[in-house]
């Protein structure tokens, strides 16, 4: 149903439902085209913008009025009375004028909304198809930090869906100093930011503010290119079996098995949740082997777009392809003599996997356009959270590639199947947090430990280290109390969720900002999510948008 017809419709039911007259709504086309109507008539009311009332003789009167979009007559609205109260609307002419009047207003108004959202929709839809013809790594972000558009290719650096981006806050995508830098900056500009998951370290990106009435309203950022690391060994400090926190039955297999072969060159498989401690065991092998005084390498098979990850591995020949402007080595040649981890092998394309699996047979790699074989030493340490035998089956891993590489394979279980682990991690964190913050050293109270024991970590020990840090960072006294933790961990105590937070709306701005925050991360910073906050605390959306705009969230 049209736009006119639906309101038409309303008109009727709720506002000309008790009087004696009825409404039609036309829009110029339709006028001009009914065999009935005045053309003349209607054409001096399209032209004049001015009401008109017909009265002949011996019929009621009917009153034409026009609704207008920014001045202009876009549709009459014809007002005549309903069937035998002729009469009655006569006698309330003025009544139902005024009436009509204020339709027209109404219908006016929504119907310029209504083209408003319009060229809005067709305006975004044409951003998104500009975005995803782009190749290039790309995200438009509002002023607020509200992720507007991204395409795959740069969702998928970070490791996550476009989908689950949009309309999410800037710091599920870029470190928050890297949104200060961007925030600073008022024009076009190239410069390094960090990735939020950190583990593809920097990126090359031109940021191109987007004024509108001399306000910035967004950020443009293209992604360049990604900051291939040198030699990593030089430049960071890499983590060793001695900062492997825990003391469960589990967590020392793992270790005993993990430090039994770091010695060797042996490929191996490190398997377990997102968060267990993969790299960090990665690393520690690699510092307690031979090669520890040579690169250690990271590539995340997952979080770097699939047309830039043969290249990110094999490197690439000046003109190899369009932008490949010099010679540049892959990651295989910077880890050289070293050790390369591959991060969610379960994520290589089967292309990719046939020249994994050369590597490792011949041990040589080309560089993409070069025919030249170099010679590769390198230790191959794999990761992935995905059940490589499925994907076997189905045919998405190469089953020979599997049997190379999961000769070792190293199980790291998940933080809720050893629970014994949590207190001195939890302990271990707190204290870490609280030095690099600058604050006094913290103890956790017995029922927000038990209630922390009690939560089942999905996120493992990353999860964990979230949410150690907002303690630390919330609590002001030297106890950390039930008050002091995020709601996450209450899932299933919701009604105390309800009365901490509704507490916590009363005290402090800073409390309240940090809840609204949290509130927002857990359902999301779209309007749905934003729904479900304000529910949760007790205010109307409205409400939450002023609080939100207050506290400068
Ligand atoms: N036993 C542990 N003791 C102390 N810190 C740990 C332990 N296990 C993991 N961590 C820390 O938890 C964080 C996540 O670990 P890591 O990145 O190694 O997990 P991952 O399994 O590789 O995750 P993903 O699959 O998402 O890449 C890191 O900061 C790491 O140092």
């Amino acid at each position: 149903m049209s736009f006119y017809k639906k309101f038409e419709t309303y008109l009727n039911h709720e506002v000309f439902n008790d009087t004696p007259g009825i409404v039609e709504i036309k829009t110029r086309k339709e006028l001009l085209e009914a065999p009935d109507v005045d053309q003349q008539q209607m054409r001096e009311i399209f032209q004049t913008g001015m009401k008109s009332v017909i009265i002949a003789p011996g019929s009621a009167p009917t009153l034409n009025f026009p609704i207008k979009i920014r001045l202009k007559v876009e549709a009459v609205l014809l007002l005549s009375p309903k069937n035998n109260r002729e009469e009655e609307f006569a006698s309330k002419l003025g009544y139902l004028e005024k009436l009509a009047d204020l339709g027209c207003m109404w219908a006016g108004g929504s119907a310029e909304k209504e083209q408003v959202n319009k060229d809005y929709d067709l305006a975004r839809m044409k951003v998104k198809r500009v975005f995803s013809t782009l190749t290039q790594p790309l995200c438009l972000v509002s002023s607020t930090g509200v992720i507007q558009e991204i395409n795959d290719q740069l969702a998928s650096m970070a490791g996550k869906r476009r989908t689950i981006l949009l309309g999410e806050r800037i710091s599920q995508l870029l470190t928050p100093s890297s949104w200060e830098r961007i925030l600073g900056e008022t024009r076009k500009g190239e410069m390094q930011l960090r990735l939020h998951n950190h583990r593809e370290g920097d990126i090359l990106a031109t940021v191109q503010p987007i004024t509108y009435e001399r306000e910035i309203e967004s950020y443009l950022i293209i992604v360049k290119k990604l900051k291939t690391p040198k030699s990593e060994t030089k430049h960071r400090k890499l983590h060793t079996f001695a900062e492997i926190k825990g003391i469960s039955e589990l967590l020392r297999q793992a270790i005993h098995a993990a430090r039994r072969v770091a010695k060797g060159d042996a490929t191996i498989m490190l398997r377990g949740e997102s968060g267990t401690g993969k790299e960090l065991f990665a690393q520690s092998i690699h510092s307690e082997s031979e090669r520890k005084e040579k690169p250690f390498v990271t590539i995340n098979c997952a979080a770097i777009p699939k047309d830039l990850l043969e290249s990110e591995l094999f490197g690439h020949e000046k003109g190899a392809f369009t932008g490949a402007e010099k010679d540049k080595p892959g990651r295989f040649e910077i880890a050289n003599k070293g050790t390369i981890f591959l991060d969610e092998i379960g994520d290589m394309p089967l292309y990719l996997q046939a020249k994994i699996l050369r590597v490792i047979q011949e041990k040589t790699i080309e560089r993409i356009g070069s025919n030249k074989s170099i010679d590769i030493d390198v230790r191959i340490i794999t990761a992935t959270h995905q059940n490589l035998e499925s994907l076997v089956k189905e045919e998405k891993f190469r089953e020979d590639l599997y049997y190379r590489i999961s000769v070792i394979p190293i199980f790291i279980p998940p933080l809720r199947e050893r629970k014994e682990d949590l207190p001195i991690l939890i302990e271990h964190y707190m204290r870490e947090f609280s030095k690099v913050m600058k604050l006094p050293p913290k103890r956790l109270s017995e029922e927000a430990l038990h209630k922390l024991l009690d939560y089942h970590w999905p996120g493992n020990i990353r999860e964990m280290q979230n949410v150690v840090r907002h303690f630390v960072e919330l609590e002001i006294g030297e106890t950390v109390t039930l008050k002091s933790l995020p709601l996450l961990v209450f899932d299933k105590d919701e009604e105390f969720t309800l009365k901490r937070v509704a507490d916590a709306s009363r005290s402090s701005s800073k409390l309240e900002k940090s809840e609204i925050i949290h509130l927002l991360d857990r359902y999301g910073w779209h309007t749905e999510g934003k729904k479900k906050a304000a529910s949760v605390l007790g205010v109307s959306l409205a409400t939450l948008y002023r609080r939100m705009k207050k506290l400068h969230i």
